[in-house]
């Protein structure tokens, strides 16, 4: 058994990663763990996330003692905020640690990028260097022998696996950039209250247009430029990305759907459901760890659409399916099957 530590386990993606290490054959929790001064210090989980009692009704610990956790853990999952991750994976990883970060803080390599888009300076250069990007029906073999992985942000996740085909078998014609448009769900945002998930203050609308951090971490990772607008809808949770993209010159449907088949009717990659011509709806993926994509053409144009639950796929499960990789395990062990 592996002894698994879950740093920022009161939050929405804290307490999904802490149900599926309870699930999992071959983790065991080690600890759950919040800030030194948390108001929820010491307080069971379960009283917090009651879908939890009966099942995991441990404490969760302030984490004053870091490298104390170290020590107890071979895996620690960091759903921490992006400079506390930044700030507490170097410490994990030089105790030997296999640490999977779900911010944004090793996501993205380039100098100016962490300054521009998260406010801070990044302070180290070799672990971001190091860090091994975990969208795990594409990078499996890196994230099999990782110490650090970044686990994708929600909308990348959506927007990635929807594009990766085609991009992959040369079937778009990137002068047009693809053109995503994407709706969260308000749990996107995190547990702790603001005025901008507040209930009465949510509304279906875009947000951060032309700014929103996520553009960057699509484009590098796609190797093309996108247009990415995301949307906050009045829901709890999911994301339903609308993409548009530009074909190259005599591309057919049948090419389009070939190269779909060819990602992701492969073993391992039972986490991504193709729906041929019908569109991915939320309902069928919130709480679960899939990412259904649909897709249909017309002329020289592709719309495709791509639906997760954003604290899964989007987040934990994604995270757990680059731990079952890493570790040699089934890659959907906890999660579905
Ligand atoms: N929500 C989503 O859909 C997605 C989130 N992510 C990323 O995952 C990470 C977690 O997100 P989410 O679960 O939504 O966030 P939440 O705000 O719901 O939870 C954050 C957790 O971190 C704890 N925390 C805060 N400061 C510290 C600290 N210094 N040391 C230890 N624990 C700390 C909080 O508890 P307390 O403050 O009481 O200490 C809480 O448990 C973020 O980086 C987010 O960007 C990625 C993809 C999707
Ligand atoms: C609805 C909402 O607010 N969503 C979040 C994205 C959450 C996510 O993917 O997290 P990372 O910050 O880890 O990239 C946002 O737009 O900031």
């Amino acid at each position: 058994m592996l002894n698994t530590s879950i740093i920022g386990a009161s939050g929405y993606t804290g307490a999904e990663l802490a149900a599926m290490v309870h699930k999992h054959p071959h983790l065991q929790l080690a600890g759950l763990y919040v800030s030194e001064n948390s108001l929820d210090a010491n307080k069971a989980i379960s009283e917090l996330h009651g879908q939890l009692r009966g099942q995991i009704d441990l404490p969760l610990q302030p984490l004053t003692d870091v490298a104390a956790v170290a020590q107890a853990s071979d895996i620690v999952l960091l759903a921490t905020a992006h400079e506390v991750s930044h700030d507490l994976a170097p410490v994990f990883l030089a105790a030997g640690c296999q640490v999977f970060d779900l911010s944004g803080a090793f996501r993205v390599k380039g100098d100016e990028f962490y300054t521009q888009y998260y406010g801070f300076a990044h302070q180290h250069a070799n672990w971001l260097d190091a860090a091994v990007y975990g969208l795990a029906e594409w990078n499996a073999e890196s994230i099999a022998t990782a110490q650090l992985v970044a686990v994708p942000g929600c909308y990348p996740t959506a927007s990635q696996l929807a594009l990766k085909p085609l991009l992959a078998a040369g079937l778009l014609d990137t002068q047009q950039w693809p053109v995503i448009n994407a709706v969260s769900g308000v749990s996107g945002a995190g547990r702790k209250a603001s005025m901008t998930n507040s209930f009465c203050e949510v509304s279906l609308m875009a947000y951060g247009v032309f700014t929103h951090r996520h553009q960057p971490e699509i484009a590098a990772h796609l190797g093309t430029d996108v247009i990415f607008t995301p949307h906050l809808g009045n829901f709890k949770r999911g994301i339903l990305a609308t993409i548009t993209a530009k074909l190259a010159p005599g591309v057919t449907p049948e090419a389009v759907t070939e190269a779909m088949e060819a990602a992701y009717n492969q073993p391992g990659n039972q986490a991504v459901r193709l729906l041929g011509n019908n569109a991915a709806r939320l309902q069928d993926v919130v709480n679960t760890c899939f990412c259904d994509i649909g897709w249909k053409v017309q002329g020289q144009h592709v719309i495709l659409t791509s639906a997760i639950d954003n604290l899964l796929k989007g987040a934990s499960s994604q995270a757990m399916q680059c731990i079952n990789i890493r570790n040699g395990f089934a890659p959907l062990t906890a999660l579905a099957g």
